[in-house]
């Protein structure tokens, strides 16, 4: 199985707190980013010191309640499954902070950390926040949910954006790469792509490939799957009558999203 595939991995942490992802520095091939996918029960609690790294609170599903010990958040979250295609909440936390999160409902939370020394205001970023986006057309069409856009100056590092992608559509397509630090033509940010998939038996296809090959894994994509993205192009396939979604955190040197199609298939944003 390709090392950049990762399958969950339930571990509990405490009572109604299950890690179901873990993805750090060190057992990963990415320095940027950091990811974690937590179950939690009604009424279960979880809390985290942050050092020198930043860390954006996805709600996935559920509802929640939130506090830095400073501010507080109550009953944030918006879907009881991402297949209802609205906006959720997250919460913005800055490094050398303390937060807890305790679950008003059953929920599932992805936390997205990269490294941070600038510390900024919590924030919670509301559903309505969310710029939304319709992208592409033919069978390149997808709806992309910008949570943390470049435009946004709350973080010092952490992009974050959901996609969802129809039966028999592809996205993240044309194939494009943001990995050279190299402005303004293109961009070093490291991706995650958290997958889920409905009816959830379903499967995508996706491939992570660099203009040399030195790296080409094409990898089945699964329910709660996550792929890593240190390097290349990273297009996403999707069969028909099934219906695709994913999370995707990027972080780098520079907070920019400025990538770069591959010029074999660029042609097709032409037709
Ligand atoms: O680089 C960003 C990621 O590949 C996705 O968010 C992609 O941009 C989604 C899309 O445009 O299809």
């Amino acid at each position: 199985m390709s090392q950049l595939l990762r399958k969950p991995n339930r571990s509990e942490l405490s009572p109604g707190v299950t890690i179901v992802h873990e993805v750090t520095t060190e057992n990963s091939p990415l320095k940027y980013i950091g990811f974690k996918v937590v179950d939690l029960a009604s009424g279960a609690r979880y809390s985290e010191e942050l050092s020198k790294i930043e860390c954006c609170i996805v709600v996935l599903t559920g509802r929640i309640n939130f506090t830095d010990k400073e501010v507080a958040f109550e009953n944030i979250g918006t879907r009881d499954s991402v297949f209802e295609q609205i906006p959720t909440d997250s919460v913005y936390v800055s490094n050398n902070r303390y937060f807890e999160v305790e679950a008003v409902s059953q929920a599932r939370v992805v936390l997205c950390y990269s490294p941070s020394e600038k510390q900024l205001p919590t924030r919670l970023i509301k559903a309505t926040d969310n710029m939304i986006e319709n992208r592409g057309k033919f069978n390149n069409k997808r709806l992309v949910h910008n949570i943390l856009p470049d435009s946004d100056p709350s973080a010092n590092r952490l992009l974050v954006v959901e996609v969802y992608t129809n039966s028999g559509n592809w996205s993240s397509y044309p194939p494009h790469k943001h990995d050279r630090d190299n402005l303004p033509e293109e961009s070093f940010l490291e991706e995650t792509y958290y997958h889920e998939m409905n009816p959830r038996q379903g499967f995508v296809f996706q491939r992570v490939y660099t203009d040399d090959r030195a790296l080409d894994e094409t990898m089945t994509v699964e329910n709660s799957d996550v792929v890593l993205v240190p390097a290349g192009y990273h297009p996403v396939g999707v069969p028909d009558g099934y219906t695709s979604y994913y999370l995707n955190v990027m972080a780098g040197p520079t907070r920019i999203w400025k990538f770069h199609n591959d010029p074999d298939h660029e042609w097709i944003l032409k037709r």
